[in-house]
């Protein structure tokens, strides 16, 4: 899957000091004393908090999914309002909003606390909204061979909001659709008269 795996070649925690050497430059760069005394500590702050916020390279997002159970319950799960924060990659500024996902499965189903955990490690990255859909949905479609999945992304762009065409409040919403949900529109209704507040 295209941009999943290459990921995992590097991240922060290999990289501490030199990500903190290139913030105090990046400091003084624009303009800053990197050695004023807030600013002291700013670089190795930057690289803890890249640490959280980039934590998704730490993980193959597919390996979160890797224990299923057998069951036979055949109708619609879903599992909504999950809350993420991820950076754009155009821009390295923060977006957020709300993941709902469904599935109908086929015999496996999953434990529902891994689907945060799906979102976590999906988001926690260099994005873009219609990526973290569409990843979300064929991730889960290959771990759990389920008839059908559904995931509707919701969120706010910062990028939007506070610099460029500055439109705080609008809102993007995605969404993909796999298997039985593409060809039957009361499945995809179903679903998205269950997510909705
Ligand atoms: N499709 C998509 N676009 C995004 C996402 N996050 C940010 N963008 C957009 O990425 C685009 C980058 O456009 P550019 O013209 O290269 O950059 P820019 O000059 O900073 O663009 P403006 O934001 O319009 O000022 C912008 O239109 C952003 O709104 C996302 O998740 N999905
Ligand atoms: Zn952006």
């Amino acid at each position: 899957m295209a941009g999943v795996k290459d990921y995992l070649n590097s991240k922060v925690s290999d990289n501490r000091e030199k990500i903190e050497y290139h913030i105090e430059q990046i400091l003084n760069l624009i303009g800053e004393d990197s050695t004023r005394e807030g600013l002291i500590e700013t670089p190795a702050r930057v690289t803890r908090m890249y640490e959280e916020i980039f934590g998704g390279y730490e993980v193959d997002p597919r390996d979160v999914l890797g224990v299923t159970f057998n069951e036979n319950h055949e109708e619609l799960v879903i599992v909504k309002d999950i809350v993420y924060y991820s950076q754009c990659e155009h821009h390295m500024a923060p977006f957020f909003g709300k993941v709902h996902i469904g599935y109908v499965p086929s015999g496996k189903i999953v434990g529902l606390s891994k689907m945060a955990r799906l979102v976590e490690a999906v988001t926690r990255r260099l994005q873009v909204q219609e990526r973290i859909t569409s990843q979300i949905a064929d991730i889960l479609t290959e771990a759990v061979e389920p008839n059908g999945v559904m995931v509707v992304v919701e969120g706010e762009h910062l990028c939007m909001c506070s610099r460029g065409v500055k439109k705080p409040g609008s809102k993007t919403v995605t969404s993909a659709v796999r298997g039985s949900f593409r060809e039957n529109p009361a499945q995809r209704a179903e679903f998205l008269s269950l997510v909705k507040d």
